[in-house]
């Protein structure tokens, strides 16, 4: 009788499951997934999940931004006991900003099952770390020292831990995180399920990995080819002293969205951002230097959209994942292929295209030609876009912009202006002069200006030339913008010469060591009303 009952029991229960392409979840996980908008599994997925759902241990390499963190999320929501509220599975990744994400998205996994998903990380109150412990979580994600930290405490115990995954295995067993690892992975019972993941997973590192696994089965997606197909990889190759400039041009010249911006050291993030924004782009940083505070405000500008440009060192490279992250450029280039694989990896995730871009000068070449044949992608050479491409691509744009309005129609009232103008003038004259309203804004000159000297080869040695949107025309006297310019920017006003003034623009002359002070000054202010820019002038 009680055989039958249980028989009858998983019956009803194999009628409930739904089935997520050849995998067969429960009804609450199924639903959470389906309501995170995935509708198939992704290769990884479908090959790893039956795995570790038999209960085996697992190394599963895929390329970036395939679904490796729900690789172990489903089988985690689909096992674990929400009811039990010790701590029954941990995730250890390389970073804080990582440890988050993935809670995150365990957490959105388990969400109908009341699944408790905690990230545990350095920077954060270790305090409030402790509560929320102690409130009872089954899933533990954190970072290698803070989980050693609560360990030492006893304010996190680990064993009755089912499962232990290690996020980005072959950073998290290099060098740096190895021993801590060790020292964790004592604290667990033996009978655990150990699951390693990463886009990328040398052999050493594979090796190493087994010491810590029963009888792993090794699931791979990406054995030809460690980069995605729809990243596409160009690379330009310029001077050292010339990178800020190249760099600028290309992000003058490419359609970029959210995209992040590598740099080999904290120092080189930070001169970056300075740099970028004397030259009125707007660039936040990120490295490990800055405090949780500062980094959870970037990350959050960044994953908002209000912070287009990110300026990373390598502790963005791993496993985060941005919605719509157009370009991954490294400004420097990557110390190592598995790094470049990482790095380009924060765009094209799930289906979507992305550019990975990468400056090298040529005594870095060597090094190009290294990644290539280990990641077994092709990177494409690109010339650097001259000033005249980008005068074209910018007149592209408009174009653009002014085609979708036009197809777009409803211009209502706009158009009975336009008939009374035709009255008198040109069609083609009115939609110029409009364009030109439209893009110099309300203060377009009407006079034509003489050619002004572009360039900086008549500068004094040791002085820049700068261009300042501002001249005769505006009624007031370059000369009391000068100085004013020179008192905000707290140098003598002396320092700053004025060689030429034209109707639109004056040029000026200082010492190259406050050129980017006299920028910054001036990219905030307003003289009289109007927004005054200083840039270097620039050759033509
Ligand atoms: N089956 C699926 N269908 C649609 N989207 C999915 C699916 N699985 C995962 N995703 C989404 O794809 C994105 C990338 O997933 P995830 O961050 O897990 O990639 P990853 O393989 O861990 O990449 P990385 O190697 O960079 O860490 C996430 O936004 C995730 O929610
Ligand atoms: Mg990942």
């Amino acid at each position: 009788m009680v055989e039958n009952k249980n028989i009858a029991n998983d019956q009803d229960k194999a009628k409930d499951k739904v089935k997520f392409g050849e995998i067969e979840l429960s009804p609450k996980v199924a639903k959470a997934i389906f309501d995170m908008g995935f509708e198939e599994p992704s290769p990884i997925q479908a090959k790893a999940i039956p795995v570790i759902m038999q209960g085996k241990d697992l190394i599963g390499q895929a390329q970036t931004g395939t679904g490796k963190t729900a690789t172990f999320g489903i089988p985690m929501a689909e096992t674990l006991n929400p009811r039990d509220g010790r701590v029954q599975a941990l995730v250890l990744c390389p970073t804080r900003e990582l440890a988050i994400q993935v809670a995150q998205e365990i957490s959105k996994i388990g969400r109908q099952n009341d699944l408790k998903a905690l990230p545990v990380y350095g920077g954060q109150s270790i305090d409030r770390q402790i509560r929320a412990l102690r409130y009872g979580v089954q899933v533990v994600i954190g970072t290698p020292g803070r989980i050693l930290d609560h360990l030492s405490r006893k304010t996190l115990r680990l064993n009755n831990v089912r499962m232990v995954v290690l996020d980005e295995a072959d950073e998290m067993l290099d060098m740096g995180f190895v021993e801590d690892i060790e020292a964790i992975l004592k604290e667990t019972p033996e009978e655990r399920q150990t699951l390693l993941f990463s886009a990328t997973m040398p052999g050493p590192i594979q090796q190493l990995a087994r010491q810590y696994m029963k009888e792993p089965e090794f699931v791979t997606i990406s054995r030809d080819k460690l980069t995605v197909p729809l990243i596409e990889q160009v690379y330009y190759e310029c001077k050292e002293s010339q990178k800020v400039d190249a760099l600028c041009r290309i992000l003058d010249m490419e359609e970029i969205g959210s995209s992040i911006i590598f740099c080999r050291t904290k120092r080189g993030v930070d001169e970056l951002v300075a740099a970028l924004e004397t030259r009125g782009y707007f660039a936040e940083g990120l490295h490990g230097d800055l405090t949780q505070a500062q980094r959870d405000r970037v990350m959050k500008k960044f994953r908002d959209g209000k912070a287009e440009l990110l300026i990373a060192t390598d502790v963005a490279a791993r496993g985060l994942d941005v919605e719509n992250v157009t370009h991954v450029i490294n400004y420097d280039i990557p110390q190592d292929p598995e790094s470049y694989v990482h790095r380009i990896g924060r765009t094209g995730r799930a289906g979507r295209k992305g550019i990975a871009i990468t400056l090298i000068n040529y005594r870095e070449y060597r090094q190009l030609k290294l990644i290539e044949r280990v990641t077994k992608a092709r990177i494409q050479r690109r010339d650097l876009p001259s000033m005249a491409d980008i005068v074209e691509r910018q007149k592209e744009a408009h174009k653009m912009k002014i085609v979708k309005l036009l197809d777009g129609g409803h211009f209502g009232e706009y158009k009975s202006i336009i008939s009374e103008l035709a009255e008198e003038y040109d069609p083609m004259e009115i939609a110029a002069a409009t364009l030109k309203l439209l893009i110099e804004g309300p203060e377009a000159e009407t006079e034509k200006d003489e050619a002004p000297e572009f360039g900086n080869t008549g500068a004094e040695p040791g002085m820049v030339r700068l261009f300042m949107n501002i001249g005769r025309a505006q009624g007031i006297r370059p000369q009391d913008i000068v100085r004013a310019i020179a008192e905000e920017a707290g140098i003598p006003g002396n320092v700053i010469g004025v060689i030429n003034i034209y109707d639109k623009f004056t040029f000026v002359e200082v010492p190259e060591d406050v050129a980017g002070r006299v920028m910054g000054v001036m990219h905030q202010n307003m003289i009289k009303g109007r927004k005054i820019s200083v840039e270097p002038a620039k050759a033509r």
